[in-house]
């Protein structure tokens, strides 16, 4: 892995205000997310990664799940359009932290929309989830900005949950991993691992081997454990009452350093 430098929001006072559509809305202990945000800092940070702050965005209940703005690439960093109108102002002063990083900036555009959270690479493959936050025309958008760095791009239904990441996502060797009933079609992916537990779907690439994941999924922990990873765990509980996972808190920032 090339640099380890990770993009951050903190959380904003309205985040127990933030958007729920596919799970029950339960109510969020605001200073106990930030304790927990300030322990998905520390643990990236005690993994060797540098954490730079992007501007808050307090006025927007969902802030904090940075990788919905944003989308990196090499050096590309690709300004998203949430298919939720009241996501679109998170994107406010992240080309300036970006555009400091080195990276170029891109944008979707009307008609365009994306959740970063739908995007799932590795490599220079790259899929994108079609759902509820990203439609076919950001797909296409997203395919045009991405040949030019010699990434192709997939486009998947994605109708069972809110993003393709919460259903499932790619560990260092490539293999897919997702939990199942709410993935809509695991042949998408020739090798693809089911994972027990639903917060057991998402992974976080710290480097080595080594994963991030959410306290939230034992046995999947223990099951990636016994491939020979080398899982940290961070809980999220407050975060995951709104539909979130552990990829969505930070921008891994590789390139174009
Ligand atoms: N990439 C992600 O998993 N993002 C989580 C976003 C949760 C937020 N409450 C939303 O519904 O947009």
């Amino acid at each position: 892995m090339d640099r380890r430098l990770a993009l951050v929001r903190r959380p904003s006072p309205l985040l127990a205000d933030g958007l729920v559509t596919h799970i029950e809305r339960t109510p969020v202990d605001v200073d106990l997310a930030v304790r927990q945000w300030q322990g998905y800092v520390d643990a990236l940070v005690d993994q060797g990664w540098q954490v730079i702050e992007a501007p808050p965005a307090d006025a927007c209940p969902d802030g904090v799940f940075i990788e919905d703005p944003v989308f990196v690439h090499r050096d590309l960093a690709v300004l998203m359009r949430s298919g939720a109108p009241e996501r679109r102002g998170e994107t406010e002063g992240l080309a300036d932290v970006l555009t400091a990083q080195g990276y170029r900036i891109a944008a979707i555009e009307e008609p365009g929309t994306m959740d970063g959270g739908d995007i799932l690479t590795h490599g220079d493959q790259v899929w994108v989830g079609v759902g509820g936050r990203t439609n076919q025309a950001g797909v296409d958008q997203l395919a045009v900005l991405l040949s030019e760095l010699g990434a192709t791009v997939t486009a998947v239904p994605t109708t069972k949950a809110l993003h393709l990441k919460s259903a499932v996502t790619a560990l260092p060797d490539g293999t897919v991993i997702g939990y199942e009933p709410v993935v809509d079609d695991p042949t998408t992916w020739p090798g693809f691992l089911a994972m027990p537990e639903e917060p057991g779907a998402h992974v976080v690439l710290l480097g080595d081997d080594r994963l991030l994941m959410s306290a939230a999924a034992p046995e999947s922990t223990g099951l990636l454990a016994a491939r020979g990873l080398d899982v940290v765990t961070v809980d999220i509980s407050e975060f995951e009452k709104l539909e979130a996972c552990v990829t969505c808190l930070s921008v891994r920032l590789r390139g174009p350093a």
